[in-house]
């Protein structure tokens, strides 16, 4: 099993990890890419040698958590799904029982886990993650909702220990200065990490495999 490392947070500081595995967040507003990051992920990490569960939050349904259970690239008894039946951003943040309920499930069903990736509900903006439930999380946007995005401040977009700029094959499509949009992600994070990625072809997913290595896992 990977020996765990103090997961870096904003400020700089490290904090112990209280529970087994590490566990991670990917949040972001409807559509942007979430559970695609997590198809293209899971093979890379795997082939780290990274044992790794996920869960997923949906409205009323369990459809990412069946999607990702047909997929083949996961052991489907590895996929739990949490339904929120509220705004995603509430068992992410307000109250997380549900999410820790299932991540301490997974811990136990598995001892071998050394990463859980809890996807939240396609949410706005303001969607962050409550530092009680995650070591650390990314927040995905993409080109296609708006170069303007990351201008509009959200508190996922500055708060995100990484930001995935997805969908950037669409940026000639639709009409998106992808130069621009990146370089006022990074003025509204003050230079923290950000990735472009297409989560289609795989593009840069790689970085974010290493980012996710980087902050929470030994590295291998
Ligand atoms: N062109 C392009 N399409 C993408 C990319 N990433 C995801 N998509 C497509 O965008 C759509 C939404 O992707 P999902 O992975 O379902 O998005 P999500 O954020 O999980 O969606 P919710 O769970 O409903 O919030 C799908 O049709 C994907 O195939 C990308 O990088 N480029």
């Amino acid at each position: 099993m990977l020996d765990r490392l103090f997961a870096p947070t904003p400020d700089g500081q490290s904090r112990p990890a209280l529970h087994g595995a590490a566990r991670i967040g990917i949040g972001g507003p409807v559509g942007s890419g979430k559970t695609a990051l997590i198809e293209q992920l899971l093979p890379m990490l795997q082939a780290r040698g990274i044992s790794v569960a996920v869960i997923t939050n949906d409205l009323v349904t369990a459809e990412d958590a069946e999607r990702l259970r047909r997929s083949g690239i996961i052991d489907p008894a590895r996929v739990l799904a949490v339904e929120a039946g509220a705004c995603p951003h509430t068992v992410i943040r307000e109250d997380p029982t549900l999410n820790l309920l299932a991540a301490d499930e997974l811990d136990e069903r598995f001892p071998d886990v050394e990463l859980v990736i809890i996807e939240s509900g396609g949410d706005n903006l303001a969607s962050t993650f409550s530092l009680d439930l995650v070591d650390w999380w990314i927040f995905v946007i993409d080109v296609a909702g708006g170069g303007d995005i990351p201008r509009k401040r959200g508190p996922g977009v500055l708060q995100c220990d990484l930001l995935v700029v997805n969908k950037i094959d669409l940026a000639p499509h639709v009409g998106v200065d992808l130069a621009q949009m990146l370089a006022e992600a990074e003025a509204v994070r003050d230079g923290r990490p950000i990735i472009g990625t297409n989560c289609r072809s795989g593009f840069h997913i790689d970085a974010v495999a290493e980012a996710i290595a980087r902050a929470v896992l030994v590295e291998r």
